[in-house]
């Protein structure tokens, strides 16, 4: 895997031309092999942000480059080999084994319908190891828990070795082991990442950027110390942020109220 700077100009969406914009138009630039984390409230419309990046919701307006290539003008075979996502959703697959759903990810690779070649078990073996799969890997899809499918997912989408992998809130349904495992398979990895997430002091913990989402617009862009300040959460949120130093690890804590 190689990591790539991602370049999104005037990025925007809307799902007709009457209708309002759900994703107004914004601009960013990650450099590689960073960690961006997307956050905002609930509707804030950052899956629609992410949809665009993965290449499954056509652009308004903008382009997004992945290095030089916009994945946009490309064919979408072409951009898989460049983009991979983990999505909320969970496919339905259930009869395959995890082995057979990680070896779909080598897929934008073959050549055809060719099988897949040394190289390509390797990879494979190489993942579900990484994702902690290699036990499962001859298990159904059906018979795992919604913690071991995500992982399934993860697996997949690294054995398509991308240069920017999206992930959509990629902790729900895991355990806290499971989420910090995750997270640090994503900070190891020497690929670029956008990730969503809901909590904010792991946004904080395991990303080098976060995007800020309110209504669509995005108000705020940077290191989480310079981003997550009280009063743009408070805000973003519509509650009472208080941020403290925790005594023992020393790191930046978050603690909400209901505003009053
Ligand atoms: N195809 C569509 N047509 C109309 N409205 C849409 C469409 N897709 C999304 N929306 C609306 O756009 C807004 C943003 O949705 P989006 O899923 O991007 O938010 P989100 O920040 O990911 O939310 P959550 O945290 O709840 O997952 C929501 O109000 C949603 O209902």
């Amino acid at each position: 895997m190689s990591h790539a700077k991602l370049t999104v100009e005037n990025l925007s969406w809307r799902p007709s031309r009457k209708a309002p914009f759900i994703l107004h138009p914004t601009s960013f630039t990650l450099d590689c092999g960073r960690i961006l984390g997307v956050v905002g409230a609930n509707g804030a419309g950052k899956s629609t942000l992410l949809r665009s990046l993965y290449r499954y919701q056509a652009p308004t307006t903008g382009t997004i480059k992945v290095d030089d290539q916009d994945i946009w003008a490309i064919a979408p075979r072409s951009a898989a080999r460049i983009v991979a996502a983990v999505l909320q959703e969970q496919p339905n697959d259930f009869a395959l084994t995890v082995r057979d759903i990680v070896t779909l990810g080598r897929l934008p690779h073959r050549l055809g319908f060719s099988s897949p070649g040394q190289t390509c078990a390797q990879i494979i073996e190489r993942v579900l190891e990484q994702a902690d799969l290699s036990e499962l890997a001859d298990r159904q899809l059906g018979t795992l828990s919604g913690g071991e499918r995500q992982r399934v997912m993860m697996a997949r989408a690294l054995a398509q070795e991308p240069r920017l992998l999206v992930l959509d809130e990629p902790t729900n349904h895991l355990d806290i082991q499971h989420q910090l495992e995750l997270l640090q398979l994503v900070k190891d990895m020497d690929v670029t990442v956008v990730v969503s997430l809901h909590d904010l002091n792991v946004a904080a913990a395991y990303c080098d950027d976060i995007l800020v989402m309110e209504h669509g617009h995005t108000i705020a862009f940077g290191p989480p110390e310079e981003v997550l300040t009280e009063t743009l959460v408070s805000g973003a949120f519509s509650v009472t942020a208080q941020l403290e130093k925790l005594s023992k690890s020393q790191n930046n804590h978050f603690s909400f109220q209901l505003n009053s």
